[in-house]
């Protein structure tokens, strides 16, 4: 389903687990700052308001997108009691290929840390056409892609925990 047919924000449909006992890291991208900021405050307070305690939540921030892979390879190394990365950042497209080249790296990149270390590392990327998509996602009214990051770190963790 498109996101122009759903709100990010809404799980009224869904259960959440309760987050008391994991601990994330969530790291956000510099770049498009304005955006990512909003994405950082809808994770972080969605976390909150599932039982996730604040000193439980280790929060980073990196030049741009490209360096999430990185960061969550960094964190899951140095920090082995994290039970996720939330990786948050805004592509927005410009006149060249570059926007291409993130997304990918980004993508692939972090799909590959998690596997590596078998935990939940959750791509909430906005990868847009324009600012207005992205503002659209960050709090607007498609809702913000930083709850619906949060709530499925949440969602992955309580797998990971469980199955
Ligand atoms: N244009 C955007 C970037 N570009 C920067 C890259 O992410 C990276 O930091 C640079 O290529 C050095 O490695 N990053 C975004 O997050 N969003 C953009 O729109
Ligand atoms: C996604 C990007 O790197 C992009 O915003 C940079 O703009 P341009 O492709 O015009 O150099």
């Amino acid at each position: 389903m498109a996101t122009q047919l759903k709100n990010l924000s809404d799980f009224s449909h869904t259960t959440v687990p309760n987050g008391g006992a994991f601990k994330f890291a969530i790291a956000v991208a510099e770049w498009n700052a304005e955006i990512t900021g909003s994405l950082y405050n809808g994770a972080l307070e969605t976390l909150l308001k599932h039982g996730v305690s604040a000193d439980n939540i280790l929060s980073v921030a990196v030049p741009g997108s490209f360096e999430l892979t990185a960061a969550a390879e960094i964190l899951l190394q140095k920090h082995k009691d994290l039970d996720g990365v939330i990786c948050l950042g805004c592509v927005i497209q410009g006149d060249t290929k570059h926007f291409d080249f993130i997304c990918d790296a980004v993508a692939n990149g972090i799909t590959q840390v998690g596997i590596k270390h078998a935990k939940p590392v959750i791509f909430g990327v906005l990868t847009t056409n324009d600012q207005q998509q992205a503002i659209d996602r960050a709090g607007g009214k498609h809702g913000n892609k930083g709850d619906e990051a949060a709530i499925t770190a949440l969602k992955m963790a309580e797998l990971a925990a469980t199955v």
